[in-house]
């Protein structure tokens, strides 16, 4: 079921209509279904099928506390990329023996924190981050557990920017340099090895890539028990991609069971290894509508604009990606004409669009929705051209929680200081 939906003409989130909460709350809104978010948690939990694995939410595609929150009373584990993300999971009541490290330039300040709150364990990315965590590890008296992201080289058929499996992409050491960084972290005092990690792109909308990189691995692991390295998981990355327009990715349940097959071999020769799963948006980008309003529309020499009141600052991912994403009316609106517009923000940028040539029945006044803008939107906003960052709320049912308030003015400039006179 789509907790999303029109029902006499117009569009509701959950049981509340999406129109009332816009006049509510202000534009742009974010919008999340509960509903819908623990749905997602629900497949990911049931694709294990009681076999040993761990979902581990990457916080990076929405960080709202409140849904950290919830997802943490899931008993789910998370992802994190720094210090930041560590203190906000911790906030939100999350259990730090679940989370993972993840990121390629990790600040001895973020391994001390995650030392001291006791995380799952560290992806290291590189031969210098896993003599920084041995050196901190061993100034705090303590041993860190870590695993190695290995970069396998292989196309992950997405979004140059988003791709993160090639060897020309920052991420993680090279499949041919990890035994020996293996073998060399082995022989160190404060760190303990546990696992092995890959995390390929984000936006996945086929299995074969997971697989690829499986395949890749699958030899390392074994080079790995021959020289007495014995690991505790095997972390197979998020990136599992959703539907925007057309795409048809596989559900959690077909990449755990295609993972599993062809790891089947592997669990045979050297044990069972628990699986871990890093995903962010297959969790939270279906789970969010983003709601703004028509200010204007304009028709320059026959191209025509609806003018709206989000801009780039408030969602990027079409200025930057050129990323697809769908916008509906948040009203059906017979009599408007059917017009082909784009759709653009205030901000001073020719790119600040949220969509190009979209048919559209709108007059100023109206309200948008751009759907699956759970992830990767609100978490990657900015306060560019001094516009504060907007409200965010969450329905369950017919109840509805401010889970982020609209930023005042005043927030914009409170971390600033004026000159003093002399
Ligand atoms: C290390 C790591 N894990 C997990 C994710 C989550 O990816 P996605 O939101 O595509 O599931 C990302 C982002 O691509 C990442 O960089
Ligand atoms: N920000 C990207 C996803 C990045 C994934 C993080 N490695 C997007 O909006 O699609």
């Amino acid at each position: 079921m789509d907790f999303f939906r029109y029902q006499d003409g117009e569009l509701y989130a959950e049981s509340v209509p999406v129109k009332q909460l816009a006049q509510t709350y202000g534009t742009p809104l974010y919008i999340y279904s509960k509903a819908t978010l623990l749905r997602h948690v629900q497949a990911f939990k049931e694709a294990f099928a009681g076999r040993d694995g761990l979902v581990c939410y990457a916080v990076k595609a929405n960080s709202n506390l409140a849904i950290l929150q919830l997802l943490s009373q899931q008993n789910i584990g998370f992802d994190i990329v720094s210090g930041g993300e560590l203190a906000r999971v911790i906030a939100a009541g999350a259990d730090p023996h679940k989370v993972i490290f993840s990121g390629v330039g990790k600040t001895e300040e973020e391994i001390e924190m995650a030392l001291e709150a006791g995380i799952l364990c560290f992806n290291v990315e590189s031969a210098m981050e896993l003599d920084r965590i041995n050196l901190v590890a061993g100034r705090m008296g303590k041993v860190a557990p870590i695993s190695f992201r290995i970069n396998p080289n292989v196309d992950a058929h997405t979004h140059p920017y988003i791709s993160t499996g090639l060897k020309e992409n920052k991420f993680g050491i090279p499949v041919e340099s990890a035994l020996a960084e293996y073998q060399r972290a082995a022989k160190m005092e404060h760190v303990e090895i546990v696992g092995l990690d890959f995390h390929i792109g984000s936006q996945l909308t086929e299995i074969s890539p997971y697989i690829d990189a499986i395949k890749a691995l699958k030899k390392l692991i074994r080079q790995l028990y021959a020289a007495g390295i014995k690991l505790h998981h095997l972390d197979i990355g998020g990136g599992l991609g959703v539907t925007y327009s057309v795409e048809a990715p596989p559900l959690p349940n077909e990449l755990l069971n295609a993972a599993y097959a062809e790891l089947e071999d592997l669990f045979d020769d050297v044990g069972t290894l628990q699986v871990v799963v890093e995903p962010g948006r297959s969790i939270v980008a279906n789970a969010g509508i983003f709601v703004y309003k028509v200010e204007f529309t304009k028709d320059n020499l026959g191209k025509k604009f609806a003018i709206v009141d989000a801009g780039m600052n408030d969602n990027i991912r079409p200025s930057l990606y050129g990323a697809f994403m769908n916008i509906i009316t948040v009203e059906e609106n017979p009599e408007a004409d059917l017009e082909l517009y784009d759709v653009v923000g205030p901000v001073c940028e020719t790119g600040d669009f949220q969509g190009k040539n979209r048919q559209l029945r709108v007059r100023p006044g109206d309200f948008l929705a751009m759907r699956g803008s759970g992830a990767y939107c609100s978490a990657m906003a900015s306060q560019y051209n001094s516009r504060p960052k907007c409200a965010e709320v969450l329905v369950d049912g017919d109840k509805v929680h401010v889970i982020r308030e609209r930023e005042t003015y005043e927030d914009l400039w409170a971390k600033e200081k004026l000159l003093e006179q002399e």
